[in-house]
């Protein structure tokens, strides 16, 4: 395996072997988070694509990779679920701890119901600062997890969200053949600085009448939503959202489910409950529940990271400052 160091172009002699091979190849890594299915399957989905266009990348979420280890790839792909039009800020304060690089490429990508708002401009920005070099982006449709518990399963909203074909996303399939253009372009002899593309920003004042009023409306629901879980007469103590909740909001207190207050309101624990128990106040009582594109979204379990960290709980830092 080739690997290209940092963005740095090859010597001659490799890029030869590159030539006569039909790849080389980066260590790639996709990064990312996702409450409830969505950008999990967008992360997949893409690797999937990658993989046919010849570019092996590394999969993960940020609750089990911690920012220190993307030290150990070549190239990161972001991704993350659009809140209230901006990345989820439990997200950049993961973004955050990645440590300073020296001319990195990125591509970012965001899932979104129907609106990202500057999130895209944000995270090149931010990781700008670090020396992260962005490469490109894509901002993808898909149904809203903030919505969809509060609607019942016959209504057109939902309906749309299952009736949909996830099996061919055009935007994906675009994004996968850009990243493999791009990542054939450094190995071919081309700097990553070279490779930048910039993020367009709209129209500036719309973008930012929208966003306030967007935000002014998410206040309002953020409130809400955090201070309205409860657990009703169906559960089970199972325990499932204890373990699956990625800011350890949720225990088991004398058999009974408490919410904490540092919800990240990614909306997993009400859309993972097998007996739909878990609430937001009285509006999502015999509403539909949102199990991702596939119908079985399951993030990887606390298990699966305790095995992969048995020396310490190290995956708990993600999000966490
Ligand atoms: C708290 C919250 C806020 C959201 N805010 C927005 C938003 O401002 N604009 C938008 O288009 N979608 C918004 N959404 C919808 C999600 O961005 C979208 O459904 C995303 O695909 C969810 O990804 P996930 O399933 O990987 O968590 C929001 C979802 C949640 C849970």
């Amino acid at each position: 395996m080739i690997i290209v160091s940092h963005g740095r172009p090859l010597s001659s002699p490799q890029v030869e072997i590159c030539r006569n091979r039909e790849w080389c190849l980066m260590r790639v890594l996709i990064l990312y988070f996702s409450g409830t299915g969505n950008t999990d399957y967008v992360a997949k989905y893409l690797q999937r694509k990658l993989a046919i266009l010849s570019v092996d990348s590394d999969l993960g979420s940020i609750e089990n990779i911690l920012p220190e280890e993307s030290t150990e790839f070549d190239l990161l792909i972001i991704g993350f679920p659009i809140y209230a039009g901006a990345p989820p800020v439990f997200f950049q304060q993961y973004l955050n701890l990645l440590p300073n690089v020296n001319q990195k490429g990125i591509f970012v990508f965001c899932t979104r119901a129907m609106f990202a708002g500057h999130a895209i401009n944000d995270v090149y920005e931010q990781l700008g600062r670090k020396g992260y070099i962005p490469l490109d982006y894509k901002i993808i449709g898909m149904p809203g997890s903030d919505g969809l518990p509060f609607v019942s399963e016959s209504s057109k909203y939902v309906q749309k969200a299952l009736n949909k074909d996830y099996s061919d996303i055009k935007e994906i399939n675009e994004f996968a053949e850009r990243i493999a253009y791009v990542i054939g372009e450094i190995n071919r002899g081309k700097t990553v600085a070279a490779m930048r593309r910039r993020a367009p920003r709209g129209i500036p004042l719309l973008n930012t009448i929208f966003q306030l009023l967007w935000d002014f409306g998410y206040k309002f629901a953020e409130k809400k939503i955090k201070t309205g879980f409860w657990a009703d007469e169906k559960c089970v103590q199972c325990g499932l959202c204890v373990r699956q909740c990625p800011s350890k909001n949720i225990s088991l207190i004398n058999g009974s489910v408490t919410f904490n207050t540092r919800c990240y309101m990614c909306m997993r624990c009400i859309n993972q409950c097998p007996e739909e128990a878990i609430q937001i106040g009285k509006g999502t009582v015999n509403k539909f529940r949102w199990k991702g594109p596939t119908g079985y979204f399951r993030p990887e379990s606390k298990e699966f990271f305790e095995k992969k960290y048995p020396e310490d709980n190290r995956p708990r830092k993600a999000g966490r400052v």
